[in-house]
């Protein structure tokens, strides 16, 4: 069976997070594993409290998992700290962790801020180099490009602008535009537009943890980065598509619309 990691925070209401990641390689029939960054006490409407794992625990998880069962992808989500960042970046060298997607987390569609100012500058020098892409939604990636995105052509330029520093490839989400749904993936110099209907779904909580997720789930499988990112984008559609609508916020998506869930008939 084909493997894959996320590192990444709890969420306990499920729909980001660790929780989000692990339901998503699931349905893509991948064997999921996790290391947590740490715990979040959030529900639809917001983010109540983090308690961050020591460093030293992470490193222990990391360890745990690499020298057992090797991820054949591994997803770098919310982390809040640059020292935890610093642990991440050390071993998934040390392994030798191949595909990395990192989700530069930093603010919940709630509002609440899920990284600190001093993480981002470790996040930019350690992990960002280990990278096969980046999946940084339209604020992000106006942070860290440092351009203003009011359109397509400046979505590309700051997702080539963040790939060229970094030297991996930008998928610039734009998921907080207003008409569509389409984001542009720059890669070694070539620009690919996936095109996204807009659907009228509220329930947003947790769409870029399982987009990178997806993504890590297929390149695992040994999809190239283009058709890792499209039938990514495939999934997504269909799991917010669904029309899930549970709790009093932004609520999660049915990360399982395209599992039929009845065993009734399996011979076992
Ligand atoms: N209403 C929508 N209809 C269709 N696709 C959407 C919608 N909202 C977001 N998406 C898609 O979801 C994916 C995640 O994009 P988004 O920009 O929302 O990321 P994000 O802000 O990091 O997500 P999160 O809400 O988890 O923080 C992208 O592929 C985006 O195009
Ligand atoms: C643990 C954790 N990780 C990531 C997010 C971002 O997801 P969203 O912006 O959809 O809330 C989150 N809310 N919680």
């Amino acid at each position: 069976m084909v493997t894959a990691l996320t590192i990444a925070g709890s969420d306990s209401s499920g729909g980001a997070g660790i929780q989000a990641d692990i339901k998503t390689m699931t349905a893509h029939h991948v064997y999921a594993m996790s290391a947590i960054t740490a715990l979040t006490a959030q529900n639809t409407t917001g983010v109540s409290g983090i308690l961050e794992v020591p460093p030293e625990f992470l490193a222990q998880q990391l360890d745990s998992i690499f020298t057992d069962i090797p991820p054949q992808a591994v997803k770098v989500g919310m982390v809040s700290s640059g020292s935890l960042i610093a642990v991440i970046a050390q071993k998934l060298r040390r392994y030798g962790a191949a595909h990395i997607v990192v989700d530069p987390v930093m603010v919940a569609t709630s509002g609440a801020r899920l990284i600190s100012e001093e993480a981002i500058s470790v996040l930019k020098e350690e992990l960002f180099p280990l990278a096969e892409v980046l999946t940084p939604n339209i604020p992000e990636a106006e942070v860290l490009s440092g351009l203003t995105i009011t359109d397509g052509a400046s979505m590309e330029r700051a997702a080539e602008a963040i790939g060229s520093r970094y030297g991996c490839a930008v998928l610039c989400k734009g998921g907080h535009r207003v008409k569509d749904a389409d984001d542009v993936l720059w890669s070694g110099g070539t620009i690919t537009w996936l095109h996204g209907k807009r659907i009228d779904n509220p329930n947003t909580h947790g769409t870029g943890c399982t987009l990178s997720s997806a993504i890590a789930a297929n390149l695992a499988k040994g999809r190239g980065l283009v058709e890792a990112v499209e039938q990514a984008k495939r999934y997504l559609s269909g799991a917010l598509a669904d029309g899930l609508d549970l709790g009093q916020g932004s609520g999660p998506m049915n990360h399982a619309f395209a599992i039929s869930g009845d065993y009734a008939d399996l011979e076992v």
